[in-house]
């Protein structure tokens, strides 16, 4: 096999101190950041498990949300692995399988967000450009329905990155692509090409959704300063209690709507340009010299541990932008509905959780 091959041809990566992955910034820094990150994701995922549990999955907006939150969980859980593994604090085995299982698992989702935050960028946009259009039970089916397909179009998808990760390494220092067998590493480079399409399609359609948003949000407030039924449909639908919303408040709501543009481009953006040339380096590794490969794996790791902080930004998000999630979270915390409105936006209007 070409890949295994020529990485085999740098058996002293380890020890040749200039190509070696063993550097402090692998071994010690993002494995106290990912530390750090595992610790506070869990927290604010399980809050947001624990209030979208009491949360009833009656518009898209929630549906898309609660496959977010699943995802993220799923994403925390691998972090202790990748801490282990990259502090060489792994066995061997567990290397391993973190390559098959693990790191699989932590792309699957984060691919699982980007189409999710799509989809909730084109609900807001619907929802903003036609607030009173409503949902009905066939329409929530046929949601659910899309959220399992999903999930099993990137399972399916991903499937044979665990299955062709099947060599068995021959030394004691190995990277993913030496267990991949030669249609594995093919494999590896046709799941990246459709998730480069995948991200660059969902962030195309969140950015057209957000300029639509921004449009309405702007024509309403310049209609009317007495009656804007747009700014309360960013979560929950039209509001007639948005008249009295301050000025001051609007802007924050607008800023709100940001919030999810803002953190689509911070967390993904960097990781899938510097996936390109890292994937092209695993598969492709004559054209490459050991440094190279070693500047496009700390460059990957680098914008994928922004990526990881997307797990915990979203828990933002869903506070921020769903009005029905702050609504429970403050209700079972018996905190005063208008807690943190100053911040939202939003003041203590009825929630339909729409
Ligand atoms: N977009 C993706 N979707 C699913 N699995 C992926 C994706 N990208 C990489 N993988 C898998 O995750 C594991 C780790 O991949 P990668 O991060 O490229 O390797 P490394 O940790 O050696 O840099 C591999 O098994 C790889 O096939």
């Amino acid at each position: 096999m070409e890949g295994n091959t020529t990485f085999l041809q740098f058996p002293g990566n380890r020890t040749n101190g200039t190509c070696s992955r063993d550097n402090v910034l692998k071994t010690l820094v993002f494995p106290v950041l990912y530390s750090l990150l595992f610790l506070v994701g869990l927290l604010l995922n399980a809050v947001a498990v624990w209030v979208f549990f009491r949360i009833p999955s009656k518009s898209h907006f929630i549906i898309y949300l609660k496959n977010v939150v699943v995802a993220d969980v799923i994403m925390t859980f691998t972090f202790p692995f990748k801490v282990l593994s990259d502090s060489n604090m792994a066995s061997i085995g567990l290397r391993i399988f973190v390559c098959r299982v693990s790191s699989v698992l932590f792309y699957l989702t984060m691919y699982i967000s980007i189409l999710f935050f799509g989809l909730i960028s084109i609900d807001r946009c619907r929802k903003t450009l036609m607030p009173f259009r409503g949902t009905n039970t066939a329409r929530l089916f046929r949601r659910k329905l899309l959220s399992g397909a999903i999930w099993t179009f990137l399972l399916i998808l991903c499937l044979p990155n665990v299955i062709l990760t099947s060599k068995t390494p021959t030394s004691k220092y190995f990277k993913c692509s030496d267990l991949k067998t030669m249609a594995g590493l093919h494999w590896h480079e046709v799941v990246n090409h459709v998730c480069q399409v995948i991200f660059w399609v969902n962030l195309v359609t969140v950015i057209v959704c957000y300029t639509l948003i921004t449009k309405e949000l702007y024509r309403s407030y310049s209609r009317s300063k007495s009656q804007s039924p747009v700014a309360g449909t960013i979560c929950q639908g039209p509001s007639r209690a948005t008249t009295q919303k301050s000025s001051q408040a609007k802007r924050k709501m607008s800023a709100n709507v940001f919030l999810v543009l803002a953190v689509f481009f911070v967390c993904f953006v960097p990781f899938h340009f510097a996936r390109v040339p890292y994937t092209m380096s695993q598969t492709r590794t004559v054209m490459f010299d050991c440094k190279l490969k070693l500047f496009f794996f700390q460059l990957k790791e680098s914008t994928l541990f922004l990526t990881s902080i997307n797990s915990l930004l979203d828990p933002l998000i869903y506070f921020f932008l769903c009005k029905a999630f702050r609504t429970t979270l403050f209700k079972t915390l018996r905190l005063p509905l208008g807690t943190c409105s100053w911040l939202t936006g939003q003041g203590s209007d009825s929630d339909t959780g729409n």
